[in-house]
């Protein structure tokens, strides 16, 4: 018998799925092309040149080839959609207009190959993705309609959320995305942590937070890519990952648009929190595109004691947090 239209062999694909959730059909469509924009990416990720680019982006890093591909990959995919307004990327110096009109119109941040630089000596990368309605990119990551992330690792795995659970879909040898985990939810506290950063530029909070993991017999699971180091937490349930302010850069490395944005919104629809240490992630309000912020994210009570250390070092009572949602 014939597979019924979006099953292959009873698997549930990405299409089928979106459209079982309350969202417009232009939404659909620009996940979905997404979801085929993302293919390349991988091809490029497997066959791509490994050099530099001879350029540098917002941040004054240096782009790679596959940093740059990715990026075109993405933008030419986004841009033909015909339902984007505006694209902004960690690799663009400015907001690209693909229409002017916001009538029924998405605009995307995205970072196109999060962790690029560990291609090279073959450990997992992904690309990030933040969609608001409108035109506007610079508004609260709490307004987002859908974010989402492709993990490019042994197996290429996609996670979106509209704002309904958060649900985890796997590529098939068809090279189709099919459902894997649906409604996908943290515990209230784990045992894994992943510390961005290098630990001698930490703040005493953070080293004491450090301590106190360690003391618990937390694990470290830590692979230096923001993508598997975040879907381990989710997927394991459990765990904190943070990239703190460092001496010396009071932001940490990691971008609100770009990268923070996207992965708080699957967090805290998956039951987790996300806090920059001193209010949600998700209530920042960015001024700029290359905005960056200290991350603490994963389960809810490890946000709490992450944040209520960095209280108790500045003399705060930490009964007074109240940083982590709900
Ligand atoms: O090794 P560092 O410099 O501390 O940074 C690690 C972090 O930087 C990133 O690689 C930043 O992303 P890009 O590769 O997109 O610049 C994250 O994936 C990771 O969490
Ligand atoms: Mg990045
Ligand atoms: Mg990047």
């Amino acid at each position: 018998m014939p597979a019924a239209p979006g099953t292959s062999k009873f698997q549930i694909e990405l299409r089928r799925h979106l459209r079982g959730q309350n969202i417009s059909d232009n939404l659909v469509h620009l996940i979905c092309e997404i979801a085929e924009a993302s293919k390349y990416v991988i091809n490029a990720v497997r066959t791509g040149d490994l050099g530099v680019a001879g350029t540098s982006n917002l941040y004054g890093e240096e782009q790679l080839a596959l940093d740059v591909l990715s990026d075109r990959i993405m933008r030419k995919r986004l841009i033909h959609s015909g339902v984007v307004c505006n694209i902004a990327s960690e690799e663009m110096d400015e907001i690209y207009q693909a229409q002017a009109s916001a009538d029924g119109l998405y605009s995307v941040a995205y970072d196109p190959l999060d962790g690029s630089s560990l291609v090279d000596v073959n450990l997992a990368v992904g690309t990030i993705v933040s969609i608001y309605e409108g035109c506007d990119l610079l508004q609260p990551g709490r307004n987002q309609v859908a974010a989402m992330y492709i993990l490019y690792g042994p197996r290429v795995s996609l996670v979106y959320t509209v704002g309904d659970g958060v649900h985890e879909f796997t590529m098939n040898n068809l090279m189709e995305f099919t459902l894997t985990r649906e409604n996908i939810r943290m515990q209230e506290e784990g045992n894994i942590y992943a510390p961005g950063g290098l630990r001698n530029k930490y703040n005493d909070g953070d080293e004491k937070f450090i301590r106190h993991l360690e003391a618990k017999g937390c694990k470290l699971r830590y692979s230096g890519g923001f993508v598997p180091d975040i879907n381990q937490v989710l997927m394991k349930g459990k765990g904190i990952f943070m990239y703190p302010a460092l001496k010396g850069s009071p932001n940490g490395k990691l971008r609100v648009l770009f990268e923070l944005n996207p992965m708080a919104f699957i967090i805290e629809h998956a039951g987790g929190a996300a806090s920059n240490g001193t209010i949600p992630i998700l209530d920042i309000v960015p001024e700029s595109l290359d905005q960056r912020a200290p991350i603490y994210i994963g389960c809810k009570s490890d946000v709490k004691a992450a944040t209520d250390f960095l209280l108790d070092q500045e003399g705060v009572p930490a009964a007074a947090a109240s940083f982590v949602n709900g």
